[in-house]
C-alpha cells in the first residue's frame, strides 16, 4: 500500500505549466524531504498532493483518488502547513487555542463546538511544539518562530495520517528545529507518513527519502543515504554544495 501516489501530475499557474508531468510514489510511516532550487515546484506539488489545486493527474491516498474524496474526507486524511504561514495577518485576534482549534474543524459537526475530544488533542498537539503555555495569547503577538510553532500544533491537532508540511524550519531556531526533527521521528514511528519541503538540505539528509524536484520535474527519487541522492542534490544545485560524511551524518557544505 502507498500512503501517497501522483501520476502523471500536470500543473497550470497562469498561462505556464510549472509541473511537468510528476510521478511519485510514497510508502507509509516514511519521512520525505522534497528540495530542489527556487521555483522548482515545490509549494506546487505540495498544494496539489492537499487537494488545493485543480490539475488533470491522478493523487491517491491511500490507493483512494483524492478527487473523488468529500472535503471533509479529504481535510481529516491530508494535514498542511501552508509555506511563510506565520506572517499570515488574518488570525492575530485569535487566541493560540483557537489557531490551534482550527485544525479539529474537519472531525466537528457543522455548527457544533469543539468537544473533549477535540480539546484533548489541541492540547496534546500544543503541548508537543511546546506552545501550550500561550494558549491564551493573541496569535498576533508572538514572535515569527512562537506563530510557527502554533501552525505546527494546528497541524498536529487534524491527525491526519498524512502530513505535508512547507518550509516547516522557516524562523525556528536551532533548539526548536532539533524538537521538530524529533517531532517528525515520533510521528513516524506512530504510523504516520510525513512530507516536508525543506531549503535546510542537512536536515532533509536526516529523512528517510529524499525527493528531488528541478523545473517542475523530479529529478531523483531515493534514500537519504544512498549515493545517487546526493549527487542529484549537487547536481540541482549547480555543485554549489557538497553532500559529505561528518561523523556518521551526512551534511551538505556550501562551495
Ligand atoms: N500564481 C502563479 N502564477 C504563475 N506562476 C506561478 C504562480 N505561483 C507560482 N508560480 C510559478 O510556479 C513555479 C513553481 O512555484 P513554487 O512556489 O511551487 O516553487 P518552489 O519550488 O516551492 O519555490 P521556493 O523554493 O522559492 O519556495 C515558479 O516558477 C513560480 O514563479
Amino acid at each position: 500500500m502507498t500512503a501517497l501516489s501522483v501520476q502523471g501530475l500536470r500543473v497550470r499557474l497562469g498561462s505556464r505549466e510549472v509541473l511537468h508531468g510528476l510521478d511519485l510514489k510514497l510508502a507509509p510511516a516514511r519521512w520525505t524531504a522534497i528540495v530542489g532550487p527556487n521555483g522548482a515546484g515545490k509549494s506546487t506539488l505540495l498544494k496539489a498532493c492537499a487537494g488545493l489545486l485543480p490539475h488533470p493527474g491522478q493523487v491517491r491516498l491511500q490507493g483512494r483518488a483524492l478527487g473523488a474524496m468529500t472535503a471533509r474526507e479529504r481535510a481529516r486524511a491530508v494535514a498542511w502547513l501552508a509555506q511563510g504561514g506565520a506572517g499570515a495577518s488574518g488570525a492575530d485576534d485569535l487566541t493560540v487555542l483557537d489557531v490551534a482549534l482550527l485544525g479539529r474543524l474537519p472531525h466537528q459537526g457543522w455548527l457544533a463546538p469543539p468537544g473533549p475530544a477535540d480539546h484533548a488533542a489541541v492540547e496534546r498537539a500544543l503541548r508537543a511544539t511546546g506552545a501550550w503555555a500561550w494558549r491564551d495569547r493573541a496569535f498576533g503577538r508572538l514572535s515569527g518562530g512562537e506563530r510557527q510553532r502554533v501552525l505546527l500544533a494546528r497541524l498536529l491537532a487534524v491527525e491526519a495520517d498524512l502530513m505535508l508540511m512547507d518550509e516547516p524550519l522557516a524562523n525556528l531556531d536551532p533548539p526548536h528545529q532539533a524538537d521538530w526533527i524529533a517531532l517528525v521521528r515520533q510521528l513516524v514511528a506512530e504510523g504516520r507518513t510525513v512530507v516536508s519541503v525543506l531549503h535546510e538540505i542537512t536536515v532533509a539528509l536526516l529523512a528517510d527519502d529524499v525527493v528531488v524536484l528541478d523545473a517542475g520535474h523530479v529529478r531523483h527519487a531515493g534514500g537519504a543515504a544512498d549515493p545517487a541522492t546526493h549527487r542529484a542534490l549537487e547536481g540541482v544545485f549547480e555543485r554549489r554544495i557538497e553532500v559529505r560524511q561528518l561523523d556518521g551524518r551526512w551534511v551538505a557544505l556550501p562551495r
